[in-house]
This record gives C-alpha cells, structure tokens and sequence, in this order.
C-alpha cells in the first residue's frame, strides 16, 4: 500500500502562512491533480510531499511512514518539473540512466528499465541524442522516463505540459494518460492550472484557494456538484453564470426571484429560515438553451457573439448590470447581435448558493 495522508499540513515562510492545514488521504495507484488559481500553493504542497520544503506544522505519511524529516531520496518519489530539468552535455540514454547509476544498480538492470521506459514512451530512436536535438515534447518525455526509471512509489508532476504548444500538450498529456494506466499501482500526483488536464486525467481532483482546500471530488462530481461558488466559477469553461437571487419561498423546491425580476423554481430544498435571504443562481453556459415559450429563465439582448465553429457563444445583456451571462450553443447559432432572446435550462442543471457561497444540494 503506497498512499499518501496528509494530516494538518501547514506551510509558513517567517511571519506568512501560505498553507493553513490541509487534510488529504490519497489511495495507493490514484491519480490526482491539485488545481487552482495562481499563488494558491499548489507547488508549495507538492513540493513539501516531494521533500524539498520543510513542512511547518501537521504530518505526512507515505506508505504508512511519517515522512516529515525522512530526505527526498528516501520518499520513494520521482518528480516531473515543467522546465524538464534534464543534464544538456548528456544523451538520452545517460540521463534517464543517471539516478540508477549513483543507486549503483547493475548495468543489466539500468539498461533493461531505461529501454522499458524509452519504449514505454517511445524515445527509442532518440536514446543516442544529446537534449538540444529534441522537440520540447520529447524533452518532456525524457523527464518522465527518467522519473520511470527510478521506479518511484510515488510520482509527482509540477506542470508538466505548460512550457509545451497546444498540438505538442494534447499529445503528452495523453502519453501521461496511457502511463498512468500501465502503471496503474503507482500514485501520480500532478499540479496544472490548465482545466482539460484535471478533468482529462485526475480520478480525484483537489482544488485549492489561498492554502486550503475548496473541495476533493471526481472530476464530473465537482462539475455537477461544486460545493461552492468557488468550485463552481473555477470548474467549466467558460465559467458558469451567476445572478444576484432572493429566496421567496422554501421547502423542497425553492423559488428565488432574480435580479431584473424573474421568479425561478429550483429542485433543491431549503429550510424555512433561508426565506428573504439573499443567494446567487448558477447555471453553467452549456445548460442554457434558446426558446420561445412562456416559462423561460430569463430574456436578454445579444450583445455579442463568437462563433467558433462547434459552438457559439452568446453574451447576454440586461440581467446583471456590466455582467453579461454567457450562453454556450452547440454548432452555428442562428442568433444575431441585438436578438432579443428567452433562454431556458433543465432543472436539474440549475444552482443554488448561500450567502456565503455554500451550495444549498451539497
Ligand atoms: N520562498 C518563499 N517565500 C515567501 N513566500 C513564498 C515562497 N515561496 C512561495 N511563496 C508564496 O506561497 C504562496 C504559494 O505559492 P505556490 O508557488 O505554491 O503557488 P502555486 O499555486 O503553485 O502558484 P502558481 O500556479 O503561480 O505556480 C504564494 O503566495 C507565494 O507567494
């Protein structure tokens, strides 16, 4: 059993906290992807599970042993960097032998992981270059069969893909994909702030906000469930529309009444004591749908619209005053600037938040 438990982890520099106790259990062969915005201490948790920050306060375990003074060479970790960190005046072949060599493995063994790994990734026919003579992506390939070879319990990845071109990111984000499934026993914990990497690979996403954890789901659960109004903006593309709202009435489904007037039942049950209560109404660009009934959502003008071919997005004026909700159509949207339009949604995809941002379904 290789997971991982944090328990009350925190991080200081002198007089400044910047993780404030993070609890997190991570099971032996899981996948996952710490996210969040710029400056909220992703790197700083990975690092300090990597072993090259001390950890300030609380205690981590790696297979069951506490880790906190135990050296980065000891964990039985590998570490991916963004910036590939690999020997420029060494071949392939030599960086990827490298770790193995001071471990003083045998010749037999290093050459079998390194060819296992260079197959793995299919570097084969660049195990004789030097790293100059490499794309960035090949570059990035070397790092991760450098950390492969070393034959890690835990592999942790610090933005592996950001220094690469879209075209080059797609195509190593699902060389990272496939490897984890070959390895599926090895816990892989990987740091982005890029969405379709957390969705595309994590089984658990954590997101993190100024040193502490928002929420820890499956991808899709933090999609259709975010805890939070943080979760909610942060998840999805673009993100999800939220409108200023006041309870009117309370039970098992609850009516609000939106900023500009509209009155909306939702399936989601409230108490008696939220009446009058101020809340936000989410709903997701992709849920919202044109239609020309009666019982719509709400009605807005057109004030722009972005066609980009497999979907169109519409921004919406005059619910929200200088906030235009945003509608994500499928295809060509026979829709033009200045349309009037009503827009509906199912109710199952609609969104309640409290005062304080707490989701009124979690
Ligand atoms: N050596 C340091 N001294 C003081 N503060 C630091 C130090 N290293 C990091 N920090 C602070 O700790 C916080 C977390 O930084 P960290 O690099 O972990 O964030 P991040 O979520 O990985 O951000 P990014 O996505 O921009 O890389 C930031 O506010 C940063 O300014």
């Amino acid at each position: 059993m290789t997971g991982l438990l944090l328990k009350d982890i925190r991080k200081s520099y002198g007089a400044v906290d910047v993780i404030h106790g993070i609890d997190l259990d991570i099971k032996e062969g899981e996948f996952v992807v710490f996210v969040g915005p710029s400056g909220c201490g992703k790197s700083t948790l990975l690092r300090m599970i990597a072993g090259l920050e001390e950890i300030t306060g609380g205690d981590m375990f790696i297979d069951g042993e506490r880790v906190n003074d135990v050296p980065p060479s000891k964990r039985g970790i590998a570490m991916v960097f963004q910036s590939y960190a690999l020997y420029p005046h060494m071949t392939v072949y030599d960086n990827m032998a490298f770790g193995m060599r001071i471990a003083r493995e045998s010749k037999e063994e290093i050459d079998r992981r390194v060819r296992g790994a260079a197959d793995m990734l299919q570097l084969t026919p660049y195990l004789d270059r030097l790293p100059k003579a490499l794309s960035g992506g090949q570059r990035q390939r070397v790092a991760i069969g450098r950390a492969i070879c070393r034959n890690p319990k835990v592999f942790l990845f610090d933005e592996p893909l950001s220094n690469l071109d879209a075209a080059l990111r797609v195509a190593t984000r699902i060389e990272i994909a496939k490897l984890s499934e070959r390895m599926s026993d090895t816990t892989m914990i990987y740091v982005t702030h890029d969405q379709v990497e957390a969705m595309t690979l994590a089984d658990r996403i954590v997101v993190l906000s100024a040193g502490h954890i928002e929420q820890v789901g499956a991808p899709l659960e933090l999609y259709e469930r975010p805890a939070n109004l943080f979760v909610a903006r942060f998840i999805g593309s673009p993100a999800m529309n939220v409108i200023p709202a006041t309870i009117t009435a309370t039970g098992q489904q609850t009516a609000v009444s939106l900023a500009g007037g509209k009155s909306v039942t939702l399936d989601v049950p409230t108490n008696a004591s939220e009446n009058g209560k101020t809340a936000s109404f989410g709903v997701r660009p992709e849920d919202l749908r044109v239609t020309e009934a009666d019982d719509f959502l709400f009605e807005g003008t057109v004030s722009i619209v972005e066609a980009l071919g497999e979907v169109t997005l519409l921004y919406i004026e005059g619910l929200v005053e200088n906030e235009p909700i945003i509608a994500k159509m499928p295809g060509i949207a026979r829709v033009g600037r200045g349309d009037k339009v009503r827009f509906t949604a199912d109710k199952a995809k609609l969104h309640l938040f409290d005062t304080n941002g707490q989701s009124y379904r979690a």
